[in-house]
C-alpha cells in the first residue's frame, strides 16, 4: 500500500449525475484557491470515464465564473495514436472540455504524437523539465518531483490508475517522470503514463469513481477487501500531499462496509 501523507476523504453520493455536480464545484473551488495563491492553476487529466464526469464544470456557473485563463492542462496518460484518433485521451477532452472553455492553448500539454512511446514519453519529460526551470511548476519540497495542483484520476476494473497497470513493471518506476508501455493489457497497446512519484506529488488528487463494475476494487482501494491474488493494484498507492478525495457513486460504493 502506498505511504499516505496526507488527509484522505470518501464521499458518496446517490447517482453519477450527484458526482458530477460535487465534482464541478470541488474543482471551481480549488481553481479559485490555487490562482489566489500563486497566479495559476495545473490540472492533470485522465481519459476514460472522467471526462463526462467532468461536464458540469463548463456549464453555469462555473463555465463564466472560472478564471480558465490561468489553467495549465496536462495528462497523467496518453495513449500513442494521432491527437485526432478516437482512442486519444486528448481528443476526448478537447471534445468534451477543452473545446467548451478558453484555456490558452500555450497552456495545454498534449503529447508529441509524431513520437514512438519512448520518444513521447522523453519529450513529456523534458517538456515537464523546462517548466520547472520557468517556476511554472514547483518541485515537491518532500519527494523533490514537479508539484501540480490538482490531479483528476480515473480507476480500471483490474486497479490500473493512469496507464499504470497491476501486472506491468513500470507500475515501480521511482526515477523517471513520465515513463511508457508498448503493451498495456487494455487497448490500444502503446501508451505513456506519469509515474508515481509525480502523482503522489501532486497537491490535490481526485478519484473518480462511478458504477457497479468498478465496486470490489474500490473496496480493495479502500482496504476493507483483500487484493487480487495477495499483491496491491495501482489504485492502492494513490496518495496527494495535501489530500486525497474520493468521489463515488451509489454503484461504486456498493460493496463499501460503511456508505454514507
Ligand atoms: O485507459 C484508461 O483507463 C483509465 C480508467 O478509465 P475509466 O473509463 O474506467 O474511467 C483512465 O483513467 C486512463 O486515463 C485511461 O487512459
Amino acid at each position: 500500500m502506498g505511504t499516505q501523507k496526507g488527509k484522505k476523504t470518501v464521499l458518496n453520493f446517490d447517482s453519477e449525475e450527484d458526482v458530477s455536480k460535487a465534482l464541478a464545484k470541488y474543482t471551481a473551488d480549488l481553481s479559485e484557491k490555487f490562482i489566489k495563491e500563486k497566479g495559476s492553476f495545473t490540472v492533470v487529466l485522465s481519459g476514460g470515464s472522467l471526462i463526462d464526469t467532468m461536464r458540469k464544470l463548463v456549464e453555469p456557473p462555473y463555465k463564466e465564473s472560472v478564471d480558465w485563463s490561468k489553467w495549465w492542462i496536462f495528462w497523467v496518460d496518453e495513449r500513442v495514436v494521432p491527437l485526432g484518433h478516437d482512442d486519444s485521451n486528448y481528443k476526448l477532452a478537447y471534445d468534451g472540455f477543452l473545446s467548451k472553455v478558453s484555456i490558452p492553448s500555450s497552456n495545454i500539454y498534449a503529447i508529441n504524437d509524431k513520437e514512438t512511446p519512448e520518444g513521447a514519453a522523453a519529450d513529456y519529460e523534458a517538456r515537464l523539465k523546462q517548466l520547472v526551470e520557468s517556476k511554472i511548476l514547483p518541485l515537491s519540497a518532500v519527494s523533490g518531483f514537479p508539484k501540480f495542483d490538482l490531479m483528476l484520476l480515473g480507476m480500471g476494473p483490474d486497479g490500473h490508475v493512469a496507464s499504470l497497470f497491476p501486472t506491468r513493471p513500470h507500475r515501480h518506476e521511482k526515477e523517471r517522470l513520465v515513463t511508457f508501455i508498448t503493451d498495456s493489457p487494455k487497448p490500444p497497446p502503446p501508451r505513456i503514463t506519469f509515474t508515481f512519484p509525480v502523482i503522489n506529488s501532486a497537491s490535490e488528487i481526485a478519484m473518480v469513481v462511478t458504477g457497479a463494475e468498478l465496486a470490489y476494487m474500490v473496496d480493495v482501494a479502500l482496504g476493507s477487501a483483500p487484493p487480487p491474488d495477495g499483491i496491491p493494484p495501482p489504485c492502492t498507492e494513490v496518495s496527494a500531499e495535501e489530500e486525497l478525495t474520493w468521489f463515488l457513486d451509489k454503484d461504486a460504493a456498493s460493496k463499501l462496509q460503511t456508505s454514507g
